[in-house]
């Protein structure tokens, strides 16, 4: 359905702008336009975008092109720092700001680590020395820093900071953190870190010190001459956050002075220096050109972020082409949610966008999976769409009630989205009354499957392989011997599931359903039941525990759901 692919202005395609990579991408998801054609006539081409996809921090979103953008509805931002954007006044246009946090983390904390042990290890200069036409012998002189079991200090513990801290631990480094917000002591003790309140403390006692925090006003400057001069005169200082972080008129002084050892910097303010910056000329200061996030795979995991944030129910391009969706049906002791939650953050799966209706009840909430306060304050609703690209998974999970009398409407928007997104197949997490099994369904496991035509051929070996048992259909009036009457598919308790399921039928879509029998209480057990059992099929995870709920994360929110107490560092 081309004619439905939304029209984006992107800056342009290569050098500065996206790369080739990425192209197919987009071009599955969108109409582009690049800046430089919008140009020659923006009456004709600014009321066709809907969104402005900003990479390397261009097309700049200014007053003077936003004007020119009658229809926009969102910028969209390629890396999580919004630094550049004017979050306030483009929302007061009526338009949102999107970024691509969870998807760079990884590449980035990589990139910190890179710098971290060419500086200490001095493997630029020892290259150069190498590759150098004078070079007749090798110098002993040419003396790194020992990585491993030295103090590490992480300033800013969120995501990347995390990362970081995990592949620290590898090193056998001693790892000091400053955060706004202390970790919980699992995250502390996962990989051994202990937090420093005072971030005087962190730089008193580090060999290397990381920068990982955002760019606010509280971290403009925030490492200065007095900061510098708290660290030891062996240490090094690493920045993959952003230039302005650090002064850097005291850097260049604390780098000459050998008030610290080094410095091994990503970022810088501007980007690239000046080219007769002092920075530039001092041997003992590393700089890559903003790089953190730059692999083939992350930035594909950005682009496919960036893309899929426009979701709608109404109409939506072939987002989710080959795709399996997993979404639970509101069901007994809300199994299939919890089933859901399992996988989201087992598998850190990163939000792409909710799924709009007005059939569930209306709710917002703090984020489900936050594992630090930052996060727990990013607003959720009642239906979000997650996804895990090198799965090619995504899941809608739902948090609220489908309003009573909406229910069909809201499966027929469920149903024309499935298809509309191009999903592969469909599994529906699905949960039914114990007490209300009939003879033959008390036997064998609780679990029981549904399949429609159209997935069955696809399936079948996998299911005779599982061995499940399918749904049962009842007699229409048990007891009562009638030939005519077919027996019926009943599933109290299951919400959705058998309406779901038969319209799936009906429009041909490839859909399952996984069910379980149950009882309303604490259904935590169930939920582990039921994703394992998803697990067998989709192969989602690779590990073999022995033990196998232990290889399912469980988040955050979850310590509420019984009472538990509200964990406080998240409200
Ligand atoms: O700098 C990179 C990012 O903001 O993700």
């Amino acid at each position: 359905m081309a004619e439905d692919k939304p029209w984006v202005l992107i800056s342009e395609v290569g050098d500065e702008g996206f790369h080739e990579d990425v192209v197919d991408i987009l071009k599955q998801h969108f109409h582009l336009i690049c800046l430089k054609e919008f140009l020659k006539n923006p009456v004709l081409h600014g009321p066709k975008i809907q969104a402005m996809l900003m990479w390397n921090y261009s097309p700049a979103a200014e007053p003077s092109l936003l004007s020119c953008l009658p229809s926009l509805k969102v910028v969209a931002n390629g890396g999580v720092g919004i630094d550049h954007l004017d979050v306030p006044y483009i929302n007061s246009l009526g338009v949102k700001v999107a970024n691509t946090p969870g998807v760079v983390s990884d590449a980035t904390a990589d990139m910190a680590m890179a710098l971290l042990l060419a500086s200490a290890r001095m493997v630029v200069e020892g290259h150069l020395i190498s590759v150098d036409p004078k070079t007749t012998h090798v110098s002993q002189s040419l003396m790194g820093v020992e990585v491993t079991g030295s103090t590490l200090g992480i300033i800013g513990m969120g995501h990347i900071g995390y990362k970081v801290a995990q592949r620290s631990k590898g090193f056998n480094m001693r790892i000091l953190y400053h955060n706004r917000n202390r970790r919980s002591v699992e995250d502390e003790q996962a990989v051994g870190a202990s937090y420093c309140e005072k971030l005087d403390d962190l730089l008193n006692e580090s060999d290397f010190v990381v920068l990982v925090v955002n760019l606010t006003p509280e971290t403009t400057g925030l490492i200065s001459h007095r900061e510098l001069s708290l660290m030891k005169p062996t240490a090094t200082l690493i920045n993959v956050s952003r230039g302005l972080v650090v002064d850097q008129d005291a850097l260049v002084k604390a780098l000459k002075s050998g008030t610290i050892r080094a410095a091994a910097l990503d970022v810088t303010h501007p980007e690239p220096l000046p080219r007769d910056h002092p920075l530039l000329s001092l041997p003992n200061v590393l700089i890559t050109p903003h790089t953190g996030t730059n692999t083939h795979a992350t930035i594909r995991k950005m682009v496919h972020l960036m893309s899929t944030m426009f979701i709608s129910s109404q109409s939506s391009p072939a987002a989710f082409k080959g795709f399996t969706l997993v979404m639970p049906a509101v069901a007994v002791g809300n199994v299939g949610q919890l089933a859901v939650d399992l996988l989201v953050s087992t598998l850190n799966m990163s939000r792409a966008g909710y799924f709009h209706t007005d059939c569930l009840i209306p709710m917002a909430g703090n984020n489900p999976y936050a594992s630090c306060k930052e996060d727990a304050e990013e607003l959720h609703t009642p239906a979000e769409v997650y996804t895990a690209a090198e799965l090619k998974l995504a899941v809608l999970q739902m948090r609220a009630p489908i309003i009573q009398t909406r229910s069909k409407k809201f499966r027929q928007q469920l149903v024309s989205w499935i298809k509309a997104s191009g999903f592969s197949r469909t599994v529906v997490l699905s949960s039914s009354h114990s007490y209300q099994r009939d003879d033959q369904q008390l036997q064998g496991t609780p679990l029981r499957y549904l399949i429609t035509p159209s997935l069955l051929t696809a399936s079948a070996d996998a299911l005779k392989e599982l061995g499940w048992r399918e749904m049962e259909r009842i007699p229409a009036f048990p007891g009562v011997k009638d030939a005519d009457a077919e027996p019926r598919l009943c599933i109290p308790g299951g919400g959705i599931t058998k309406g779901l399921y038969t319209d799936s039928c009906d429009e041909d879509l490839p859909l399952a359903v996984l069910l379980l029998f149950c009882s309303e209480g604490d259904n935590i057990p169930d939920a582990f039941t039921l994703v394992n059992h998803l697990n067998d099929w989709l192969h989602l995870l690779d590990s073999q525990s022995q033990e196998p709920n232990s290889k399912w994360k469980v988040p955050t929110s979850w310590s509420l759901l019984f009472g538990g107490g509200i964990p406080p560092a998240l409200f």
